[in-house]
């Protein structure tokens, strides 16, 4: 029996878009993105800054007054109008239903609306749920604590069996799944399973999950035809994105702890080297 295949720093660059001269912000793809809460409106920002740094054409932010203050005081280039885009980001730093603060109703009406569009889904921390009744192409990124939670199981026994934890779950939910960790483990919707081990174990820092769901936000928004064509693309991405995270995170690192605005800093050099080293077309 074959195990998992090891998704390696080629594996990821084959997979950036490199935008051409005829391309303009909207051609590259636009981001949505719907995370960030008045208690976690960090998550906002890092996701933010993630995305832009991996490099999309647009992020259109559109979350509660607070994040929305920070992440145009971070980043002004994020648009705060909707409008169309190519793939969702939703759910880091928001509340998870159950747990405390109830889901409000301008965030209902933004889930709903990101779920009726069609586009392609990443889905993070609170909005994790939405996996089950999402019909567009969707990953969705839990931790084992989250994991554990959205499958009524213990999270040691995500702890335990990782790989076949996250195959139980792409399959129950007809999504890929990202579960991150020291090892980030993905089972694509059809069934393709992945390991991504780039990463120090300096990263395991409060902020970290949200700045890997804004790099994958990126590279499913610049990939957001195809993957409505062809959505088996989402969990080759997906092991992409936990490869540029990790390879932006040894360079910020160098041996040493470091921040993940440390990290998103070193997204655009860490994917002008994967880019430099693909072979000629
Ligand atoms: N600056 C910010 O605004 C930050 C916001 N964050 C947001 O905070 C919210 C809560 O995230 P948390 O993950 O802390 O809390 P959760 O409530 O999702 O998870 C806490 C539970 O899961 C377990 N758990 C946490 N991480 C685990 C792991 N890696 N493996 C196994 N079990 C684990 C814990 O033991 C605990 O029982 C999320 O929405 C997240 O996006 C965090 O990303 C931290 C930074
Ligand atoms: N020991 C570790 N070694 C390497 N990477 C880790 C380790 N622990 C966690 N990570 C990575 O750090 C990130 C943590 O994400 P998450 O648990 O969602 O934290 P947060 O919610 O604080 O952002 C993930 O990308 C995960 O793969």
């Amino acid at each position: 029996m074959t195990g998992p295949t090891q998704f390696l720093p080629d594996d990821a660059a084959e997979l950036i878009a490199v935008p051409g001269e005829n391309d303009d912000k909207y051609r590259r793809g636009v981001l949505g993105v719907v995370t960030g809460s008045a208690q976690y409106p960090g998550a906002a920002v890092l996701g933010v800054e993630a995305a832009l740094r991996t490099g999309v054409g647009m992020v259109r932010y559109l979350g509660p007054a607070r994040a929305s203050d920070f992440v145009l005081q971070r980043r002004p280039e994020a648009v705060t109008e909707s409008g169309r885009v190519q793939a969702w980001l939703l759910g880091s730093g928001m509340p998870v239903p159950g747990q405390g603060a109830d889901r409000d109703a301008a965030t209902r009406d933004r889930f709903h609306h990101a779920l009726e569009s069609g586009r392609p889904l990443v889905l993070d921390a609170g909005a994790l749920d939405l996996a089950a009744s999402s019909t567009a192409p969707t990953v969705i990124t839990p931790h084992a604590g989250e994991l554990a939670r959205l499958m009524g199981v213990e999270a040691d026994a995500v702890r335990a069996d990782p790989l076949g934890s996250a195959r139980r779950a792409a399959e129950r939910f007809g999504v890929s799944v990202l579960l991150k960790g020291h090892t980030t483990h993905v089972v694509g919707a059809t069934g393709e399973e992945l390991v991504a081990r780039t990463a120090p174990a300096w990263l395991a820092t409060a902020g970290a999950g949200d700045a890997l769901a804004g790099i994958l936000g990126a590279l499913v928004a610049t990939h957001g035809d195809a993957v409505v064509d062809e959505p088996a693309l989402l969990g080759r991405l997906a092991a992409a994105a936990a490869v540029i995270h990790g390879l932006a995170a040894q360079r910020a690192s160098a041996g040493g702890p470091f921040t993940v605005l440390d990290l998103c800093r070193e997204l655009g050099p860490t994917i002008a080297q994967l880019v430099s080293t693909r072979p000629p077309v």
